[in-house]
């Protein structure tokens, strides 16, 4: 069996005991003081003010939100399925409009001039992270995470005194970390965050494998250093074993795509980076995902104090509606997917592929963004050809093309150049591309969390989406977590999948990411046998 190909390699590049709740906020146990500040040992005071690696937090709710109430804030929290998890009791409420932001230099430039309001992760998760409070934010696939983090980010750089230099001889000290499992994310989010960070005279560099370690060398040491660092964990190693970066003065640390990072194959790197920031109570750290199986919940926070968990999205799970529970986040697929599943003969995948291609490219529709997912790295090839052979513009993305390939790949479908791009799970998170109409899961893929990401490329920003699932027998090990995401998204199941089961298995640390695959071409796979 080949290897399947999902992320960067790594030589490449508690929950808070709960007691009550109010209003979608459920209230922890710690003790904390109130208004934004945390207990432990970050220092804290009254009015989200917190100290942390020498940057100072003041996150003061505005007038404007204090007066907004009480029962417009229950009932947003209430529409927008919004939970709060905050063992610091701060009562912190949602940022409901961009007006109810504090002033600041950041907010000021109004970053936000093309959007209307902040989706639910940004309201409710901004004045926890602008107080300077570690959190971990879950919600669907495209509605605005980036921003959730980056914001936080930036304004925590910008209201601390930048030292003299970040630069010392040759090594680069970044101020905020943000590590990404893909090149593409990475390359991604840096352009995101770079866009905020210039409005307050920031810098931010982009390390990611697959690329040239002099012209990212000269980056880090262009002007005075990169205050913001975004990377891929393979590459970030290299530097800071060589000594080219260092990580000491890290005050913001982000794990993006969190449970991706967390999971076996990027555990060690993980460590080990977050292991040459400060320690926790001296950084800011923030986790990051649409999707937070419960095998990694414990590893994360290791690496937090105190953390608020931001959950957006009816995910209880029965037993749990209280909020008494053990911090369970039932996994969840954007309800703005169409989701349609056809159980199919195995040898008859690449001709339905086809059909389904043509059909969805009739007519008008004809330049129509659709994203092709396979397994495996030689299958996306296979695809690729035999989709190229038969008419259909088309490009592919995965781990045993060079990076600039990839990177051609990826600019073409986002400029509609090619219409169909054929991808391994390297493009299954965070990717942001506008206007995927559709994708297409030729094989499934090797997690039910991937199918989630997989099929949140379309469907974004608050748009429609659609996904079809080509399912055969060799996938039945997934039909009852499947069965179990359609159903919660009020899809249709076909009668020929539940035939395959709806028993779901259990899911511990080491299964979870004990699939991750090395994509690195200058290093030899490992192989992996399925039942
Ligand atoms: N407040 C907002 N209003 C409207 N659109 C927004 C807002 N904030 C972000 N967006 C846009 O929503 C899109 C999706 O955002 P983003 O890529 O951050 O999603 P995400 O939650 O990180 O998704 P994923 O889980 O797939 O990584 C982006 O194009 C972004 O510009």
């Amino acid at each position: 069996m080949e290897d399947a190909d999902d992320a960067e390699s790594p030589s490449d590049d508690a929950a808070p005991t709960t007691n009550g709740h109010a209003n979608g906020i459920t209230k922890g146990t710690s003790n904390g003081t109130a208004n934004g500040t945390s207990n432990g040992s970050v220092n804290g005071t009254a009015n989200g003010v917190a100290q942390r690696n020498g940057a100072t937090y003041s996150y003061q709710q505005t007038k404007s939100l204090d007066t907004v109430p009480e029962s417009e804030i229950a009932a947003f929290l209430e529409k927008q399925e919004v939970r709060i998890i905050d063992p610091s009791n701060s009562n912190l409420r949602p940022v409901i409009q961009f007006s109810q932001l504090p002033s600041s230099t950041l907010l000021s430039k109004k970053p936000f001039a093309s959007f209307t309001s902040p989706t639910p992760i940004q309201s409710a998760s901004w004045p926890f992270a602008l107080s300077g409070r570690d959190v971990i934010g879950i919600a669907e696939t495209g509605s605005g995470k980036t921003l959730a983090f980056s914001v936080p980010c930036v304004e925590a750089l910008a209201s601390s005194a930048k030292p003299k230099s970040s630069k010392n001889g040759r090594t680069a000290h970044a101020r905020a970390v943000i590590v990404s499992p893909t090149r593409e994310l990475a390359m991604q989010t840096h352009a995101a965050i770079s866009s905020l960070a210039q409005l307050v005279g920031l810098s931010a560099v982009c390390l990611y494998g697959g690329a040239s370690k002099d012209d990212q060398r000269a980056l880090l040491r262009k002007n005075s250093g990169a205050d913001i660092i975004v990377a891929t964990p393979g590459r970030l190693k290299d530097f800071l074993s060589e000594g080219a970066v260092s990580l000491e003065s890290v005050m913001f640390a982000v794990l993006d795509e969190a449970d991706r990072m967390l999971d076996k194959g990027f555990e060690d790197d993980i460590k080990l980076i977050l292991g040459s920031c400060p320690p926790r109570e001296k950084r800011q750290t923030l986790m990051f995902t649409a999707t937070w199986p419960n095998s990694v919940r414990v590893l994360a926070e290791s690496f937090m104090v105190d953390p608020v968990k931001v959950t957006i999205g009816n995910r209880t799970r029965a037993g749990d509606e209280d909020g008494e529970g053990n911090g369970t986040v039932e996994l969840q697929a954007n309800s703005r997917i169409e989701q349609k599943v056809e159980v199919v003969d195995p040898r008859g995948k690449e001709q339905r592929l086809l059909e389904l291609l043509r059909e969805a490219q009739k007519g008008s529709a004809k330049n129509d963004r659709i994203l092709v997912f396979c397994l495996y790295k030689k299958e996306a090839v296979r695809v690729e050809q035999f989709l190229d052979r038969r008419g259909i513009r088309v490009a592919s993305i995965h781990g045993d093309l060079p990076q600039e390939k990839r990177t051609r790949a990826l600019e073409a479908f986002k400029a509609g150049t090619t219409s169909v791009l054929v991808a391994t799970d390297v493009a299954a998170r965070g990717l942001d591309i506008p206007e995927v109409k559709l994708v297409i899961n030729v094989t499934f893929p090797l997690t039910i969390e991937d199918y989630v990401h997989r099929i949140g490329r379309t469907g974004r920003a608050g748009k429609l989406g659609k996904a079809i699932t080509l399912f055969t027998e060799h996938d039945k090990s997934h039909s009852g977590s499947l069965v179990n995401i359609l159903r919660a998204a009020n899809q249709p199941v076909p009668d020929e999948l539940l035939k395959f089961g709806t028993t779901v298995k259990k899911k511990g640390h080491d299964s979870y990411g004990a699939f991750f695959k090395d994509v690195d071409m200058s290093k030899k796979g490992t192989k992996i046998t399925f039942d």
